[in-house]
């Protein structure tokens, strides 16, 4: 043993350094070496040194005491060996004798491996699909497909989804017992090899795994506690502040968000490791939940993902659904306003007050800014269908103010309802005493509209022919038909006038739509050419102004 003679010799002279990597590092011929080569030399010799511990430790154990040991054991051994070595200043041959005992297991394709998994102590059984050697490193990698164990049973299968993990191949262990059953293309796996650490490692990996567990549940409880307080407070909030529609959209949302925080927290669950309760061997590689994450793996990634979609699609629809209903209450209220104004029913009266109310301003708070809404437009154009729509709608708010007129009432027609059928003296006393929003002549005949209205509140909508230039505080509509074709249809429809009557009507609304056109007067104009959307304007401009803006 020259080598070691000359190590020996070394640490007599002192010349050996107590760190010279153990005995390999002891067995460098320092005296021919200068101090650059020696310090590759021992570079080399580390890494040699390393090599050689790396492959005890990718030794399989087969027989005896040791095979029962796991790699962490084997390692822990490794150092105590190596240290035996020292002390006892054990030669190479006896070190490269007892490596050879020991067989190096290199995995091949098509082997079943076990191998670790992502959580401590788990472990996992595949199939080697490829592996690729390095020249630089004593390990080769590893390519394996997981198997999926189906229940209790000692049979693998390949997993759903075919996603190889890759390891080194000192981190591999063969299962040399396992079979493959061609027919139904399964894996028989009779015992796996024994990777049980020592008593008081498990128990600590247990307890740390344990208080990991402990530490999700509460997190798990937190975050569906604080959601289902969070809803339940915006719901309280919502019933308080808005409509049913809206709480009832508020509490869909949020139980919406609180199942699929469940689900997210049961998709989570299913990853646990697979050996979960202390009982049960860590070596395990998949458990009950792996067979029962079979069936519902394809369905559960399809929905997991597809949940946040179908969430926001929800809410849309919920919002559509919110507007539609709206629409439904007001169309319903408004004309539930005119069944009961025809009825002159209080009680339905005052429900239906009560629920404008609340969208609507208090006057006396938020005065509006003008002292009467005016409606213009042609005979026949629609200006009393359209009020009679506001008036339905908002009846605490609008009144009506009755027209005044000089002519002498038709049949049918009746006193403070129809028109205020005045002398044209009265008339004319009533405008100087500045009565009148607006008055004019009309075929001989005054007319007029002055600011009394019905049922006495303020503002109230007038309906002349045409805006006087007296200065009044007013806002100034103008209703145009789309045509006057259209307005001698609707002036023919509604068969109120005699054919003399309607061609004046007629005439008068050309030079009527003509001046309007000029009029600056005018603060809007809307055409009624389809009822609901003219209505939908002209509700726009009534709601601006009754909250006060211009
Ligand atoms: N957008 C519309 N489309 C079709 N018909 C309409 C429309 N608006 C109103 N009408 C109809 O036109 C006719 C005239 O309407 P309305 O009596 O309200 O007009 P008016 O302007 O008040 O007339 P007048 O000034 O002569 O009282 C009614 O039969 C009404 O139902």
């Amino acid at each position: 043993m020259a080598a070691l003679e000359t190590g020996s010799r070394d640490v007599r002279h002192g010349e050996a350094r107590e760190n010279a990597t153990g005995f390999v590092g002891a067995l460098l011929p320092v005296r021919s070496a200068s101090k650059d080569k020696l310090m590759k030399r021992k570079i080399a010799c580390d890494q040699e040194e390393k090599f050689s511990l790396v492959r005890r430790m990718m030794l399989r154990p087969r027989t005896g005491k040791k095979a029962q040991s796991t790699m962490a054991v084997r390692t822990r051994s490794q150092r105590s060996s190596r240290a035996t070595v020292l002390k006892s200043d054990e030669t190479s041959s006896d070190l490269k004798e007892d490596l050879d005992k020991e067989q190096l297991y290199e995995p091949k394709v098509g082997d079943i491996v076990l191998f670790p998994g992502k959580w401590p102590g788990e472990h996992r059984v595949g199939v080697v699909e490829n592996v690729t050697s390095r020249e630089t490193a004593a390990r080769s990698i590893v390519d394996i497909q997981p198997l999926q164990r189906l229940g209790q049973t000692s049979t693998y299968v390949e997993g759903a989804k075919r996603k190889a993990v890759w390891m080194e191949s000192g981190d591999v262990i063969s299962c040399n017992d396992a079979e493959y059953d061609e027919k139904n293309k399964v894996w028989h796996l009779p015992a796996l090899p024994s990777l049980m650490a020592d008593d008081q490692n498990r128990q600590l990996s247990l307890v740390e795994r344990n208080q990991g567990l402990q530490e999700y549940e509460r997190l798990k409880r937190w975050l569906i506690q604080g959601t289902v307080a969070t809803s339940a407070l915006g719901t309280a909030y919502y019933a308080v502040r808005n409509g049913v529609v809206e709480t009832i959209a508020f509490a869909a949302g949020s139980l919406a968000g609180v199942l699929y925080l469940t689900l997210l927290q049961r998709s989570v669950d299913r990853i646990r490791p697979a050996a979960l309760s202390p009982e049960q061997p860590i070596a395990t590689t998949a458990s009950d939940e792996d067979g029962e994450r079979q069936h519902i793996a394809p369905v559960f990634p399809v929905a997991r993902y597809a949940l946040p979609f179908l969430l926001i699609l929800g809410l849309f629809s919920i919002r559509e659904f919110v507007d539609s209903a709206r629409q439904r209450l007001d169309d319903r209220d408004t004309s539930a306003a005119a069944s009961v104004e025809r009825s002159g029913s209080s009680e339905a009266l005052l429900k239906r007050q009560v629920r404008f109310a609340r969208n609507l301003p208090d006057l006396s708070r938020v005065p509006p800014p003008v002292e009467a809404i005016v409606v213009t437009g042609p005979s026949g154009v629609g200006k009393s269908t359209l009020i009679a729509r506001l008036l339905a709608e908002f009846p605490t708010h609008l009144g009506y103010s009755v027209s005044t007129t000089t002519r002498a009432p038709r049949s049918g027609e009746i006193d403070g309802i129809s028109y205020h059928f005045v002398s044209k003296e009265k008339f004319l006393a009533d405008v100087e005493a500045g009565k009148f929003i607006e008055y004019a002549s009309v075929y001989g005949n005054y007319y007029g509209t002055t600011f009394d209205c019905r049922p006495g509140c303020d503002p109230g909508v007038a309906s002349p022919d045409m805006p006087s230039d007296q200065s009044l505080d007013a806002f100034f509509i103008w209703i145009a038909p789309p045509s006057l074709h259209e307005l001698e249809r609707r002036l023919r429809e509604r068969e109120t006038e005699s054919p003399t009557e309607l061609a004046r009507r007629l005439a008068a609304a050309r030079q009527e739509m003509q001046r309007a056109d000029r009029s600056p007067n005018f603060d809007i104009r809307i055409v009624n050419e389809d009822f609901e959307v003219a209505y939908g304007k002209l509700r726009r401009v009534v709601l601006a102004l009754l909250h006060g803006q211009r």
